[in-house]
């Protein structure tokens, strides 16, 4: 799939109609998707890291191997409460969405609670990824921590999988105008107006959902939100000038109101 370019046309589905598998738990034995190359991390806005992560678990995947990536809900900066404003770039309807037309075959999707989080490195990989989904490779960049407290390195999950039976894959570092991919970054990019810049970071136009609200579209409450301000934005079958407010209610500068579902983020206008 063309995932280089602006703008992508595929049709827009509400949460849990992608076709896309959801595994909360994990797969009972003998399950095809047993076996799986395995993403790791929480992919909130899938960007050039994340899919230089999904292009090299598809060379390991071939033909023959399912692939699935792992992202929690809620996110983990929610259940921790780092977040003091709406920072998501994908609400998990978008996210499963993404995932779909990337052609996966499942998302492992726990629910990350006390329970979850408190899992020591050791018991994630034996627990989750052996027993649980017996995952044959997993894919992580450089910087990823998992167990309790951020324990767990990919030096030692490398160890864990040696000794439990299941690849580690490291990928290298993916930057973009030379600063480090991150949702992070792509999230500071926006909050800033830049959308260019963000969407050079993503690799597409950054998509997020409209809701209807007391009789007016805004953005989904969840998402990051930029300054308020008019933008061009990619809608339905075209462009259109649509103003932001600090509320996040969404104006057309002329016409008709567009409905709910997803708005691409082109540029920022004024
Ligand atoms: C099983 C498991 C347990 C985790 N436990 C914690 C934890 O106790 N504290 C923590 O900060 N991150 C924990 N994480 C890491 C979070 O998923 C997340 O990567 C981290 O909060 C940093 O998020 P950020 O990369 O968006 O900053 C855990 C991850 C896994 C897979
Ligand atoms: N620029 C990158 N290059 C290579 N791998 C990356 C890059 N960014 C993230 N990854 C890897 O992708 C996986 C998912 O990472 P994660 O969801 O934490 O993304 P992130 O962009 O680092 O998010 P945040 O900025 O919120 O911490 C992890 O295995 C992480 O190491």
């Amino acid at each position: 799939m063309a995932w280089t370019q602006p703008i992508q046309h595929e049709q827009w589905q509400p949460a849990g109609q992608g076709g896309l598998r959801h595994v909360a738990e994990g797969l009972p034995a003998g399950d095809p998707d047993r076996g799986a190359v395995l993403l790791l991390g929480n992919f909130d806005g899938f960007h050039r890291g994340h899919q230089a992560l999904l292009d090299a678990a598809g060379i390991i995947a071939g033909e023959d191997l399912p692939l699935a990536v792992m992202s929690c809900e809620p996110h983990p900066r929610s259940f921790f409460c780092v977040a003091d404003s709406p920072f998501r770039l994908t609400t998990p309807a978008t996210k499963a969405h993404r995932f779909g037309v990337l052609g996966l075959d499942y998302v492992f999707s726990p629910t990350f609670d006390a329970a979850f989080a408190s899992l020591t490195p050791a018991e994630f990989a034996h627990d989750i990824l052996k027993r649980g989904l017996g995952v044959s490779h997993v894919v992580t960049g450089d910087d990823f921590r998992f167990g309790r407290s951020r324990a767990g390195d990919v030096g030692l999950l490398v160890q864990l999988g040696r000794s439990l039976g299941f690849g580690v894959t490291r990928v290298p570092e993916v930057s973009a105008n030379a600063r480090r991919c991150s949702s992070s970054q792509v999230r500071a990019f926006l909050r800033a107006g830049d959308i260019q810049a963000a969407n050079a970071m993503l690799g597409s136009a950054w998509t997020a959902e409209t809701v209807a609200s007391r009789g007016q579209l805004a953005l989904a409450s969840m998402l990051c939100r930029p300054p308020a301000g008019l933008y061009l934005c990619w809608i339905d079958k075209g462009t259109r000038h649509l103003h932001l407010g600090a509320d996040g209610v969404i104006t057309p500068e002329r016409g008709t109101a567009p409905v709910p579902g997803l708005l691409r983020f082109l540029d920022r206008l004024a």
